[in-house]
C-alpha cells in the first residue's frame, strides 16, 4: 500500500498547516512535534475527519478527499480511546469485525482474552488502548493511525505496551502513521521518522537518517541532540573537511559542504569515552580531553555531560550501563574522548 499526500493544506484561523507533500509505504512512520505543531490536523486530513482547504490524498493510486471516512479504510486510534461505555471490551470489537472468529484471534494478538466481558469503564489505561486497537483492526484498515495512544499511561505500562506494539505493527504489512510528541517512542517504533514543525514537514527519512543526520537544529534538538556547535571549515581535502570548534581541529568524513561557517552536530552515542590517556592516543584521530561536570541515569543508559577545551556548551555522551561501571565516573573526572570523524555532522549555520 501507498498512501501519497500532495500539496495538502488546511487553514484555522492564525495556523496554516501545509501545504504538505508526505508518501508513506508500508511500515510505521513515527510523527514527531510540538504540540501545536499540526500532527493531530495530518491524521485527521487523512481519516476524513477534516476536509482540506486543497490537496489530494492517495491511497494506492485512490482519492480519498471528498470521500466519507467510512469508505477510506482507514483506522484511527485516538489519544482518548472511543470505545462504547456501555458495552463490553467484546462487543466493542465485535461492533467492528466480521466474525467471531475474528474477535477472537485479535483478542489472542492482544491478549485481552481475559478481560473481554468488561466494560471499558473499569479497564486500566493500558487495557483500555488494547481494545480501542483491536476494534480499529477488526475493520481490517489499509492505513492505520495512532495518535499518542500511549500518553496517558505510566511509564512501565507504556514501555511494555510499545514493544508489544512494535511486534504486532511488524506483522501488519500496511502504512502506519504513529503520532508522538515523545522521540523515545518514536526512535522505538519508528522505521521512518517524520519531523513536523509549524503544520510544515521539517524532514522525513530512515530513523538513524533523522535522528544522527538532522537536517535543522530543530530537528537535532527535536530528536534529543544538544551536542550543537557553532564552527569554522578550516581545510578541504580527500577524507573530508577539517573544521575548528574553539580552539579544536576536528577531522570528518563529509565533503559536500559549501559554507564556511557550520553548525557541528555530533549524535551523544557515537561520542566514545574512556578512562585515561594510553602513551600513543595522540595518535587517534580527533581525541580531546574532557571533564564531567554533570551525569545522569535514564534508565536503559547513562548521558555524560563534561567540559571540553572548545569551551562551552558541553559535550554529552550517552552509554550503556556496563560502559558506564567500567569508567567509575563522577562530576571532576578526566576522561579521553575520541569522535569518529564519519560520526560528525555538519550543517549549514543559518546564524
Ligand atoms: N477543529 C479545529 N478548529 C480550530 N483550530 C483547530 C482545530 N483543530 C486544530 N486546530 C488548531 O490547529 C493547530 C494544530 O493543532 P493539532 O491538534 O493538529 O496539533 P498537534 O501537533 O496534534 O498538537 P498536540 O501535540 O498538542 O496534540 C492548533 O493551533 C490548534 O488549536
Amino acid at each position: 500500500m501507498t498512501l501519497n499526500l500532495s500539496d495538502l493544506s488546511k487553514t484555522y484561523g492564525q495556523f496554516k498547516f501545509g501545504p504538505f507533500d508526505l508518501r508513506v509505504e508500508d511500515g510505521v512512520l513515527a510523527v514527531l512535534g510540538p504540540s501545536g505543531s499540526g500532527k493531530t490536523t495530518l491524521l485527521s486530513l487523512i481519516a476524513g475527519i477534516t476536509e482540506p482547504d486543497s490537496g489530494s490524498i492517495c491511497l494506492n493510486g485512490r482519492e480519498l478527499v471528498g470521500h466519507p471516512l467510512e469508505n477510506r479504510d482507514v483506522g484511527m486510534v485516538f489519544q482518548e480511546g472511543a470505545l462504547f461505555p456501555h458495552m463490553t471490551a467484546r462487543e466493542n470489537i465485535a461492533y467492528a469485525a466480521t466474525t467471531a472468529a475474528r474477535v477472537d484471534g485479535l483478542a489472542a494478538t492482544l491478549e485481552i482474552e481475559d478481560i473481554l466481558n468488561r466494560s471499558p469503564p473499569v479497564l486500566s489505561g493500558g487495557e483500555y488502548q488494547r481494545v480501542a486497537l483491536a476494534r480499529t483492526l477488526a475493520t481490517d484498515p489499509a492505513v492505520l493511525l495512532l495518535d499518542e495512544p500511549l500518553s496517558s499511561l505510566d511509564t512501565p505500562i507504556r514501555r511494555r505496551l510499545r514493544d508489544e506494539l512494535h511486534s504486532l505493527f511488524e506483522s501488519l504489512d500496511i502504512p502506519i502513521l504513529y503520532v508522538t510528541h515523545d522521540q523515545r517512542t518514536a526512535t522505538a517504533l519508528g522505521d521512518r521518522i517524520a519531523i513536523v514543525r509549524d503544520g510544515m514537514l521539517e524532514q522525513v527519512g530512515d530513523s538513524s537518517t533523522v535522528v544522527e543526520q538532522p537536517a535543522t537544529e530543530f530537528v537535532a534538538r527535536f530528536t534529543g541532540n544538544e551536542n550543537l556547535f557553532e564552527g569554522s571549515v578550516i581545510e578541504h581535502s580527500e577524507q573530508g573537511v577539517t573544521v575548528r570548534v574553539g580552539d579544536v581541529e576536528l577531522q570528518t568524513a563529509t565533503s559536500n559542504i559549501g559554507q564556511s561557517d557550520i553548525t557541528v552536530c555530533i549524535h551523544p552515542s557515537r561520542v566514545e569515552i574512556k578512562p585515561s590517556r594510553a602513551p600513543d592516543d595522540e595518535q587517534i584521530i580527533n581525541t580531546i580531553t574532557g571533564t564531567v561536570t554533570r551525569w545522569l541515569n535514564e534508565g536503559s543508559e547513562y548521558q555524560i555531560e563534561m567540559a571540553t577545551s572548545w569551551g562551552s556548551p558541553a559535550l554529552t555522551a550517552s552509554v550503556h550501563p556496563p560502559v558506564f561501571e567500567r569508567l567509575t565516573i563522577d562530576t571532576g573526572t578526566e576522561l579521553q574522548i575520541m569522535i569518529p570523524p564519519s560520526s560528525i555532522h555538519l550543517m549549514p549555520n543559518r546564524g
